[in-house]
């Protein structure tokens, strides 16, 4: 049989936990038992080094690149680190690497010869001296296919999915950039999604309102009345089961959650605590609505735990068998 072709695996942050999660998978079987081989992105020299540290030894084969990648397998390619990276001490000398190898593992993906990326996490902050307004991976990887803005952030974790609104802004700008186009084309991407990758043939989205009590007909903030409920009625029109503004307060129920797909929650900090203490360590952070399949971890660098071996693989375990599932249902 064919092998599926490769999911690539960014090791990003070289001070974090990304190398040693990469490593410890690829001493196991995961490759083999999703019968698709997968591609590690890194240094080599450092992927090990933090392999020795954790007591993982790495099975992969290095190849110059991922079309090389064409049986089950662990992989790697060698991308050679700027600095040499000391554990839990992030260095702005290495933000050309990690960027490198999210500008290789997205070209692979867009050339066709990669079916996916998942990403190991970054630490933002480090990025941003290269890449002024630097916001992360979702937003990055957006303009890297070309169509800055025209991503959704989901994750995926504890039987619940939650999608943002808005991403890595400020709370304060939050009202400021909600706006009714962006609003409406990120139901749209989310609805597509759904139906692509989940095989929804008609799926139902939970809307959370902006303010306090959804606004409190007004008294409590506008943009309920203004910009969602004006979205949310243009897409019932058209048959789409949306619904909302709701309290996001007492929207987390699992009465109300039973029935539906998706919630989409208008800000970063008012959806996704809710999903990580649903499921944290095992969840997927998902980007939709790319040319590209990618998805992440749900966790952050770690910087506490590098080095030491005690940071969990779960995250990237599903983020890793996320992205095959979805690539198997999106080609069915
Ligand atoms: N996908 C990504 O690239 C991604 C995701 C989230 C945060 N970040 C970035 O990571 C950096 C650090 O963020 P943070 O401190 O808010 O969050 P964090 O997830 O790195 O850490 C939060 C807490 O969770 C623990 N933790 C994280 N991953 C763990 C794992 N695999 N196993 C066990 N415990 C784990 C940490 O030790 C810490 O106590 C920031 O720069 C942030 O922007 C990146
Ligand atoms: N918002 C994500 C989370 O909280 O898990 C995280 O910061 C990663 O975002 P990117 O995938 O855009 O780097």
């Amino acid at each position: 049989m064919t092998a599926l072709k490769p999911l690539l695996i960014t090791s990003g942050e070289p001070a974090g936990v990304g190398p040693e999660i990469c490593a410890t998978i690829a001493a196991g079987s995961l490759a083999n038992t999703l019968n698709r081989p997968l591609v590690f992105l890194g240094d080599q020299r450092l992927l090990e080094e933090r392999a020795q540290l954790t007591g993982a030894s790495p099975g992969w084969k290095v190849i110059q690149d991922a079309s090389q990648a064409n049986s089950a397998g662990n992989y790697l390619i060698d991308i050679a680190l700027q600095y040499p990276s000391r554990v839990g001490k992030p260095d702005t000398k290495n933000a050309r690497y990690v960027l490198d190898l999210l500008d290789l593992a997205c070209d692979e993906c867009l050339t066709g010869v990669a079916a996916g990326i998942v990403t190991a996490p970054i630490q933002k902050s480090v990025i941003s001296p290269l890449v002024p307004h630097f916001q992360g991976h979702t937003e990055y990887l957006a303009e890297r296919c070309g169509q800055p803005g025209e991503v959704v952030m989901m994750l995926a974790g504890g039987g619940l999915k939650v999608a943002l609104a808005t991403t890595h802004v400020p709370l304060s700008d939050v009202p400021k950039v909600l706006n009714q186009v962006d609003l409406e084309r990120t139901l749209r991407i989310l609805l597509d999604a759904l139906r692509k990758y989940w095989g929804r043939s008609a799926p139902h989205v939970l809307v959370t309102g902006l303010n306090p009590h959804a606004g409190e007909s007004g008294t409590m903030g506008d943009e309920e009345i203004r910009i969602i409920t004006p979205v949310l009625a243009r897409l019932q029109a058209e048959g789409h089961l949306v619904s909302g503004p709701y309290p996001a307060d007492t929207l987390f129920q699992p009465r109300f959650l039973k029935n539906a797909d998706a919630v989409l929650a208008m800000y970063h900090d008012q959806g996704l605590p809710v999903l990580k203490y649903a499921s944290f360590g095992e969840g997927v952070n998902i980007s939709l609505g790319l040319p590209i399949l990618r998805t992440s971890v749900d966790h952050g660098t770690a910087l506490d735990l590098a080095g030491t071996g005690k940071a969990n693989t779960g995250s990237l375990v599903s983020a890793i068998e996320c992205a095959h599932q979805m690539d198997k249902h999106s080609r069915s």
